[in-house]
């Protein structure tokens, strides 16, 4: 695997760093001792933080510029070229969202996006089918940049590659057969793009993360008063989502991104610490941030952890382009609780109560399309109005896929 960069053990780093997991250490065949370190690595970082880097996964460092590069050139292409597949006119909730049109905690993310999905066509509905199988469907891609849609399928084929070896690597890391998860993902498993970029707050704006937010204010500290809301803390509603980040660099000048290769300061891209604090997830080449989504903390019987998560805006005169990949099941899949042995069992807390705000459905397609339709509600309104909003949930919170 040439692209990949040096190979570091399986290992957890300190309380304030990530852990980087090597992949080579669970798929090279004559790394048995590797193998068995490397799962416990795993399932050490799937508890806490419910966040790591991964490496060694082999996808060539030529696609991960390519679908960096695109994205650049699509958010710099004139706001009427965009707009020409906002996500308004899409019932599947692709296409792009400006800045500012998406909702994370009932506030605007200051970010824009394409959402992109397996390109499928739209389903025929009947007044009985379930209204999530709505999500089914083209995506939008944009005329003036043809080479985004043959790097964004390439893309989305190469991540949903490596998402399956990791699915494997997470049954075995709960002492279950490598291929246990495999029947829930045979058919039709779900695989979704973001193309994202921040921008920094607009001077004078009020945007910023809400001071009481849970995690924020645990300990009694206003840590986020006046910081850019990137992306509002939230958890991933999905299974596995895999984050590429190119860092925060400073904004586009004369025409060139200067600088292209050293990204500067902090990513922006913070996981609550549990304790009231902030991981900074640090932009490792070559890395993806690789976390737990909703759905799987609930096949886990809440063992794994979905994590809240945010970003936070870059400084001014700064931008910051991620591409998040999201990995889960077919829309009508209900995914049971796994059968973990007994050791793993005595090890989960007592039940937590489900928070009222953000109820979890383990049916895949009512989780998913409660996550879109509190954080697109043009596209909701536009098109989902005769669809009323799952029991107790309010128009806020989420990220969605
Ligand atoms: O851009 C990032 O680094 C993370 C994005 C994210 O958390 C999301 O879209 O769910
Ligand atoms: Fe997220």
């Amino acid at each position: 695997m040439p692209d990949s960069p040096a190979r570091p053990r399986a290992a957890s780093a300190g309380a304030a760093r990530l852990p980087v997991l090597d992949l080579r250490d669970y798929t090279a065949p004559d790394g048995r001792a590797d193998r068995r370190d490397f799962l416990d690595a795993l399932r050490a970082a799937c508890r806490d933080p419910g966040f790591l880097q991964l490496t060694g996964h082999g996808v060539p460092s030529g696609l991960t510029e390519r679908i960096i590069a695109v994205s650049r050139a699509f958010f710099d292409l004139p706001l009427a070229a965009k707009l020409e597949i906002e996500n308004v006119h899409s019932p599947h909730f692709r296409g792009y969202t400006r800045l500012g049109h998406e909702i994370t905690r009932g506030r605007p993310d200051l970010r824009e996006q394409i959402d992109i999905s397996d390109e499928r066509p739209a389903r025929v509905l009947g007044p009985d089918d379930p209204p999530y199988l709505r999500l089914d469907g083209p995506n939008q891609w944009p005329a003036a940049l043809p080479e985004l849609r043959v790097a964004a399928l390439a893309y989305l084929a190469e991540l949903g590659r490596v998402a399956r070896v990791l699915v494997r690597a997470l049954a075995e890391s709960l002492g279950l057969p490598p291929d246990h998860l495999d029947p829930t993902f045979s058919a039709e498993p779900r695989s979704h793009l973001k193309l994202l970029r921040y921008l920094p707050t607009p001077a004078g704006s009020t945007t910023g993360h809400d001071a009481a937010e849970p995690n924020a204010a645990a300990d009694g500290q206003n840590v986020d008063q006046g910081i850019g809301q990137g992306v509002g803390a939230h958890k991933d509603g999905g299974f596995l989502t895999f984050v590429l980040q190119d860092g925060v660099r400073s904004a586009r000048q004369d025409g060139a991104h200067p600088d292209p290769r050293s990204p500067t300061g902090p990513s922006g891209l913070q996981v609550a610490d549990g304790a009231g604090g902030w991981i900074e997830a640090a932009a490792v080449p070559g890395a993806f941030v690789v976390n737990i989504g909703e759905m799987f903390e609930l096949a886990t019987r809440r063992y794994y952890r979905a994590t809240v998560h945010r970003v936070v805006s870059p400084p001014p005169g700064h931008e910051r382009v991620s591409v998040a990949f999201f990995f889960g099941p077919r829309l009508s899949a209900t995914l049971e609780p796994m059968p973990l042995p007994d050791a793993l069992l005595a090890e989960i807390p007592d039940a937590e109560p489900p928070d009222p705000e953000n109820p979890i459905f383990a049916q895949h397609g009512t989780n998913t399309l409660k996550s879109w339709l509190r954080s697109h509600p043009e596209v909701a309104r536009r098109h989902y109005a005769d669809v009323a909003p799952p029991a107790g949930v309010a128009p806020a919170a989420g990220g969605g896929a």
